[in-house]
């Protein structure tokens, strides 16, 4: 099925970025910021849930045979297996949340970014990179929820999305956190609905 995305009111923005990059821990803190009214999309995934994590609030917790299924219904907007689990972005409440003039962000692996960026041209693009790969392989061993083999293959996986750097509207390097944060704030208090006076 197909939609059309380009009469929406509302504003569409992709985080995308490697695994530790910072993105949760950004968008967490950025959402909260004043001028900020964006909501977040809860994907579905065929990952179980981590301690504290619940159901319909981080994500819809969902069997790989639930996921397929909505898949091959058109039920996802856009989709990817990402570390040995399947991620999806729910079409509807995306949608009903644009129709409403809102801004929806989508915190996507970098292989449902670029889907999007095909998909739906207007979206807003947000790369979060790291100084360096040797700052990401700290913060993904001192986050501390992944084992060694993970962290390699994190790691290996991030080589690769940097190359999709250039696709993207707008980069925040993650050196800092609180300057990547109020850069991330000042991204998405800018990305109001889109009126009359949008570009042709
Ligand atoms: N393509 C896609 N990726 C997603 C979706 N939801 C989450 N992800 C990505 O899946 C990856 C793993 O997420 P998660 O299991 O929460 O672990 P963590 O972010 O590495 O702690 C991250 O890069 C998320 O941004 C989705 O709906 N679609
Ligand atoms: N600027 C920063 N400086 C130091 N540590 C950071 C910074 N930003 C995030 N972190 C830490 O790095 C780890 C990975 O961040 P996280 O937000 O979970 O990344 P992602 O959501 O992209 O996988 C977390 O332990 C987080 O607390």
């Amino acid at each position: 099925m197909t939609h059309d995305w380009t009469d929406l009111p509302g504003r569409l923005v992709v985080v995308s970025g490697p695994s530790g990059s910072g993105k949760s821990t950004i968008l967490r803190r950025a959402l909260e910021y004043p001028g900020v009214s964006a909501r977040l999309s809860i994907s579905a995934t065929s990952r179980a849930p981590r301690p504290g994590e619940e159901q319909g609030r981080h994500y819809h917790f969902v069997s790989r045979e639930e996921f397929e299924a909505a898949r091959d219904r058109g039920e996802f907007l856009e989709w990817a297996e990402v570390h040995g689990n399947l991620y999806g972005t729910p079409i509807g409440p995306v949608m009903r949340a644009l129709e409403r003039g809102e801004c929806v962000v989508l915190e996507i692996d970098v292989q449902g970014a670029l889907q999007i960026i095909h998909a739906v041209p207007s979206a807003d693009t947000i790369f979060i990179t790291v100084p360096s790969l040797e700052v990401l392989e700290a913060r993904l061993r001192g986050r501390g929820t992944e084992s060694e083999a993970v962290v390699r293959r994190r790691l290996e996986n991030a080589r690769r999305e940097l190359e999709s750097i250039g696709l993207y509207a707008h980069v925040i390097v993650n050196d800092d956190l609180d300057r990547a944060v109020a850069e991330m704030a000042a991204l998405l208090a800018g990305a109001e609905p889109r009126g009359d006076d949008r570009d042709a």
